[in-house]
């Protein structure tokens, strides 16, 4: 029935509703003449009751997906491209609404699937013994709430014997009662690290696979703080989660429970009555609540924010102190801080009003429906009542607003609990964006904003790498085009061939691409277009100018990325990797700290840029690979050491290609790929020896032009004389 009511029709399905709709209110109605129970119409009103909000939902899911689809039709007229989907984390993403929808139902499930991967899983039997816990929690306060009554009961008799029986079977049964407390607790807490567990084990897969961590800081803006969803948000997802069902689940079955056992005792009909008028009053004030969902996914957005703007000082803090860049640090710091507590301000003027309302109306009007509807049984006799007595009447009393109290606790916290579904929609958003742009990354698909060559007007697109990667000994480039990831096309087609044993340098002014080469051929860059032919991966090494020194022991920052266990199974020793030290001179650093090998400290800090340069190279000479790209790698070495660590590598066998500036480099080379950095390229062999000639011979050429002006002038000079 449901989703028929709710599908954002076309004519014929509107109809089609329409007519289910009409044929269940004439059945319901007809079962509902046709019974003659108080209860079993109570029952039948509670359906009238629930369709009635099934077709209001259903007609308000139309409303919305009309207007979503019209705006989406304006939005595309507009930009003429693909839009980044509304719910995408960058800019769009404060644009993003959300909503408790089917989209959040599936992304949600989608969730749960992975923290609850099956029933025979340790989450779902956590689960079930949890569920347990909650069911038993309210058969014990059932029992607990017809005890309170019967003490009442002996009390209001005078009857001393009953009133400290009954006392002391009250205690008894809160040794069960407090247990059960406690391992509600245990079960929740226990819950939610285990959802964490798993979400971010599957997260770290993902993440840490087929390069998705690049994509997602380089070539895919949609994500902004990975690491702040991975570590906060999937926190604050699991927490949420396990104790929504605490939350939730036992107040709908107390709910359910003392429903059925209070309308046996004050009669069904007044029930549903008062159902009525709470449900009237929880729809208003549903419409009055702020969304909390969106407040909270902003939250933790401009929180990642401010976080990474932190992140960054601690990584650059050299540079920005040899700046004197403190002032402007502190700007960027505090509009960040700032522009997140006003959010948060915002948020908690929202909660004060919202909280004055759902306070009065939860805890002061349910709480005087209740009264009334407990009173019931000692105003107006039911048929086949048997209270007669002032104890009975008490007794009655006691245990009816006993229990009503706790339908009336389970339903305010299932209203409160509203609040904490949209909390729950803005982390699970959240948690869901991440996994869907890492699928997009790992199939291929990149959403990157797009700058036209004005630099003024921004379009989203997706980019899709459309040329074709196959493997072989040799690098070869069939026009390849050479695209930035903001859509800049750097060289429109790249052809060039390198085999084994040649040495390829590369060169051209800043920005043209030739690092960009280097991100196509290590896989980082999609191919556009054109053919690449390349070894396997791992039978490239990249050296780039700042090298990448790793947590751990000096040995690691040798065989990064192999482990120790790696390099014993290759069979190589600390005798061997201390014999590379010696090669660059480097073999001081394992008497500089007396742990040797297994020092550990935090090396991009402690080693000057020479020194990581040489360790760098150190880590070449461990893999051995058979192609080595060489990226400035060699700037802060001098010429000494560099030809070193060229003459090792050649001796290893490994084929260099480098980008360097320095002609001290062009001797090592035998071909040159040149840029113009207009987009044109050249490639050649290179005769190192006749080219610096040349290029000697031209800068003498060009002194000698630089005195023509002078000369000139002179010759005009004589000549006026
Ligand atoms: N992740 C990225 N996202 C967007 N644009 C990028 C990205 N990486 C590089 N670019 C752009 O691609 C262009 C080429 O960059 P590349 O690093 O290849 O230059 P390069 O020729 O090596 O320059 P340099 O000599 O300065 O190192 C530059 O305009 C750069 O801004």
């Amino acid at each position: 029935m449901a989703p028929t009511l709710s599908k954002p029709a076309s004519p014929r399905g509107a109809a089609a509703s329409a007519r289910t709709v009409r044929a269940l209110v004439s059945q319901l109605t007809a079962m509902y003449l046709r019974n003659r129970t108080r209860i079993s119409r109570a029952v039948y009103i509670a359906l009238f009751v629930a369709l009635a909000n099934r077709i209001r939902t259903g007609i308000a899911d139309q409303k919305a997906a009309a207007a979503r689809e019209a705006r989406a039709r304006a939005e595309k007229a507009a930009s003429g491209t693909r839009a980044l989907s509304a719910d995408d984390e960058g800019p769009a993403a404060s644009k993003k609404k959300v909503e408790l929808n089917r989209e959040f139902l599936r992304a949600l499930m989608r969730l749960v699937r992975i923290v609850i991967p099956g029933w025979a899983s340790s989450e779902a039997r956590l689960l079930i013994s949890h569920s347990f816990f909650l069911v038993l929690r309210t058969l014990i306060s059932l029992k607990v709430a017809a005890m309170d009554g019967a003490i009442v009961k002996a009390l209001v008799k005078g009857n001393g014997r009953e009133f400290l029986t009954r006392i002391m079977s009250w205690m008894l049964i809160a040794v069960p009662a407090t247990f059960t407390n406690s391992m509600l607790a245990y079960h929740q807490s226990q819950l939610a690290l285990r959802y964490r567990s798993r979400l971010t084990e599957y997260i770290h897969d993902k993440y840490l696979s087929n390069l998705t961590f690049y994509g997602i800081s380089a070539l895919d803006d949609r994500i902004k703080n990975a690491d702040q969803l991975i570590a906060v948000d999937v926190t604050k997802f699991s927490n949420s989660l396990s104790e929504l069902y605490s939350n939730l689940a036992k107040p709908m079955l107390d709910m359910i429970i003392y429903t059925i056992t209070l309308s046996r005792s004050v009669g069904g009909e007044g029930v549903v009555f008062m159902s009525l008028l709470v449900q009237l009053s929880a729809n208003v004030m549903r419409a009055l609540t702020p969304p909390f969902g969106k407040f909270v996914a902003d939250e933790a957005r401009l929180e990642g924010e401010f976080r990474f703007q932190h992140s960054r000082l601690i990584d650059h803090a050299e540079e920005v102190a040899l700046y004197h860049g403190h002032e402007a640090e502190k700007n960027t710091l505090d509009k960040g801080y700032f522009t997140l507590i006003k959010h948060v301000n915002f948020i908690l003027r929202r909660r004060l009003y919202h909280g004055f309302m759902e306070d009065y109306v939860i805890k002061y009007f349910w709480g005087a429906l209740g009264l009334l509807l407990c009173s019931a049984p000692v105003f107006v006799k039911l048929p086949g009542s048997v209270i007669n007595t002032m104890a009975d009447r008490t007794e009655s009393f006691v245990t009816n607003r006993r229990m009503l109290m706790s339908a009336s606790d389970a339903f305010g916290r299932i209203m409160f609990s509203y609040k904490e579904v949209m909390e729950l929609a803005g982390y699970t958003s959240r948690v869901s964006t991440l996994l869907r742009v890492m699928d997009d990354i790992q199939a291929g698909n990149y959403s990157k904003k797009l700058v036209s060559s004005s630099g003024t007007d921004t379009n989203a697109a997706v980019l899709k790498g459309r040329g074709k990667v196959f493997e072989s000994p040799d690098i070869k480039f069939i026009d390849v085009p050479i695209i930035s990831p903001n859509g800049d096309v750097l060289v429109p087609a790249l052809s060039f061939t390198l085999r084994q044993g040649d040495h390829l340098l590369v060169v051209g002014p800043n920005g043209c691409g030739k690092s960009s080469l280097f991100r196509i051929l290590g896989g980082l860059w999609p191919v556009y277009g054109g053919t690449v032919y390349k070894p396997h991966f791992s039978d490239i090494f990249y050296i780039p100018q700042r090298p990448y020194l790793s947590r751990g022991s000096l040995r690691q920052q040798i065989i990064y990325p192999d482990s120790p266990r790696a390099m014993h199974a290759k069979g190589v020793t600390d005798a061997d990797l201390a014999a590379i030290l010696r090669t660059l001179s480097l073999e001081h650093l394992l008497d500089l700290y007396p742990e040797g090998w297994d020092s550990e400290a935090e090396w991009r800090d402690v080693l000057s840029g020479g020194l990581q340069q040489r360790i760098a190279m150190a880590r070449l000479f461990y893999h051995r690979p058979r192609y080595a790209i060489l990226d400035e790698c060699t700037s802060s070495v001098t010429l000494d050491t560099e030809k070193v660590m060229y003459d090792t590598a050649k001796g290893l066998g490994i084929t260099l290609m480098t980008v360097s500036h320095r002609r001290s480099l062009w001797k090592y080379h035998t071909h040159i790929l040149q840029f113009d950095g207009q987009g044109h390229y050249v490639f050649t062999r290179l005769d190192a020896e006749k080219r610096l000639a040349l290029e000697e011979e031209k800068e003498d050429l060009e002194v000698l032009l630089r005195g023509v002006p002078e000369i000139e002038r002179r010759v005009a000079e004589l000549t006026a004389e």
